[in-house]
């Protein structure tokens, strides 16, 4: 056989073996998008409802993720009512999710079933980038031992050592709203100085830093790369954390993976300041300081310090915020002189000693109400954040199997008037006095991973509200280019991921006394 002869017989072989190569391929192609299209990690559950239209691949993905520029539990809602049930399933992708809208069902599920619900559903394409993270993880032993740290960390035998920041830059804050705001007469958005107050305490709790260590390049830079992976964790907005065929394309790059590399580099320059620290022989009292004392290594630190870090800014800012912006309004404005007075009456008239002991007590029942009125109405977590199960329940007869996926709707049942009346779509600050459940509100979630936080939060709201009330009347901004705050219940954000932050609003803060307020000190109390 001549070389001529060899090459010809090559390529009719390899011209034979073409077509039904192809042909396999295309039929595996085939089979495998079919066996893809519907496919979940969970079969169907017989006995509650679907919703219909899911589509191949994506299932009810579609109208999620902010895609009619609306949050999923707005979405969640509407399947609810078309439905006319509180309890119905989606496919996520490949991923099967029962979402639960009422109060008596998310208590029965979340509460009374707390340790089938322990564990957190995997967000692929999202968790994988972000090492040790408390808030997404399934109950390891290894979040488990985090999650007891950061317990430690937010319990109310831990207050009486944050006081020390709280209370200075609290008082900081007004001085600045009244200066930078020339007494009411500029207009103020105060998220920046709500958000500031918070992440302060955070950085100090966990790396024994402060703000005011870091330049605002620094924070900034910071804030902003907690907040990119925030909106991701939880969101539906990218179809690959949900539909494995769409991992097989590699990204080059993704929002979560900028930021966590900025995150882990800013983060890694504050530990080595709280090293400097150490060497220099100062004691430095914060989660990182009690490494071997927990017996967490230092990758079990560092993902719960950065775990507090990314839940913290946002969620207690916006509270606090929607809050300010009720009060700006016009319904607000008339509740004022009702919620000064009331702080006033609690303390005899000592308008010092209410300032002082802000932190330190809830003793005003109209403001504790207020604030969890503000949670109710203006949830920062709508629909909380999903859990998985690690068992079995037997709902009603109803079999959830193990590792589905449960979101419960906050905000839905937050809102329900079949809890909590007729006028559960109206804001009223009086709704809770006399109400003491320790659930008064969904907004923190429930049962065994309900936020960690939920008493240093409520607190560090009541406090600023409080404060911010006996320092200032707030007024609504009105005028060309003013923002007006956006009071919609289930319309109050253009972030659709796991928290709202609530649209920029402007107002003016006028000093009830300016010279009681600059005669503040940042220490306790009045300057000397
Ligand atoms: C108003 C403020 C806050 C709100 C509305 C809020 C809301 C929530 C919600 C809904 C969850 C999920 C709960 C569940 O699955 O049942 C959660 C979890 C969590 N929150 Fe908060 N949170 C707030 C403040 C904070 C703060 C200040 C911190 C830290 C300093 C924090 C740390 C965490 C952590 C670490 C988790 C994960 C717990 C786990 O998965 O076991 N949160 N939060």
């Amino acid at each position: 056989m001549d070389s001529k002869q060899f090459g010809s017989e090559s390529t009719s072989q390899v011209f034979i073996a073409s077509p039904l190569m192809i042909g396999v391929g295309v039929i595996a192609i085939v089979l495998l998008l079919l066996r893809e299209a519907y496919r979940t990690d969970v079969p169907k559950v017989a006995g509650i409802p679907e919703v219909p239209g899911g589509l191949p691949f994506v299932g009810h993905l579609l109208p999620l993720g902010g895609r009619q520029k609306r949050g999923d539990s707005v979405i969640f809602s509407r399947w609810a009512s078309k439905l006319k049930s509180d309890i119905f399933q989606i496919r996520l992708g490949s991923q099967r999710a029962i979402i639960v809208s009422s109060w008596p069902l998310i208590k029965d599920l979340w509460v009374t079933n707390s340790n089938a619900l322990i564990d957190r559903p995997w967000q692929p394409g999202f968790i994988n980038h972000l090492g040790i993270d408390i808030s997404s993880s399934p109950m390891t032993p290894t979040i488990r031992k985090c999650r007891a740290a950061a317990m430690k960390a937010l319990g109310s035998p831990m207050w009486p050592s944050y006081y020390h920041l709280l209370e200075p830059n609290s008082v900081k804050m007004c001085q600045q709203i009244y200066t930078r705001g020339q007494n009411g007469k500029l207009p103020t958005d105060l998220y920046p100085y709500f958000r500031q107050v918070v992440t302060d305490l955070c950085l100090s709790l966990t790396y024994g830093a402060r703000m005011g260590d870091i330049d605002d390049e620094f924070s900034l830079q910071l804030l902003h790369a907690l907040q990119s992976i925030t909106e991701v964790r939880s969101s539906t907005e990218d179809f690959s954390h949900y539909v494995p065929l769409l991992r097989l394309i590699p990204k080059s790059t993704s929002k979560t993976i900028a930021a966590e590399k900025v995150r882990r580099r800013l983060l890694d320059i504050l530990y080595d300041q709280y090293l400097e620290k150490v060497a220099k022989g100062e004691t430095v009292n914060c989660i990182v300081s009690e490494l071997g004392k927990e017996k967490l290594t230092l990758e079990e630190l560092r993902g719960t310090c950065n775990s507090l870090l990314q839940a913290a800014p946002d969620t207690v800012a916006s509270g606090i915020y929607q809050a300010a912006g009720w009060l700006s309004s016009h319904e607000g404005r008339m509740f004022q002189p009702e919620a000064y007075k009331a702080i006033l009456d609690a303390y005899d008239g000592n308008r010092d000693q209410a300032w002082d002991m802000a932190f330190r007590e809830e003793k005003v029942p109209l403001i504790a109400s207020l604030y969890k009125e503000a949670l109710r109405c203006y949830s920062p977590t709508p629909f909380a954040q999903g859990r998985a199960t690690v068992k079995e329940i037997n709902y009603n007869g109803i079999k959830i199997p193990k590792g589905i996926t449960m979101i419960m709707n906050a905000q839905d049942a937050n809102l329900d008037p079949r809890y909590f009346g007729h006028d559960a779509a109206i804001f009223n600050p009086a709704r809770f006095i006399g109400n003491d459940s320790s659930l008064p509100t969904l907004a923190f979630g429930a049962g065994s991973r309900q936020c960690p936080a939920t008493n240093i939060a409520s607190r560090i709201m009541y406090a600023m509200l409080t404060r911010l009330i006996l320092a200032f009347e707030i007024k609504e901004a009105k005028g060309p280019g003013m923002r007006q705050p956006s009071l919609d219940k289930r319309d109050f954000s253009d972030v659709h991921g796991l928290v709202d932050v609530p649209r920029p609003f402007d107002c003016y803060l006028v000093a009830r006394d300016p010279v009681w307020l600059q005669s503040l000190s940042t220490t306790r109390g009045k300057k000397a």
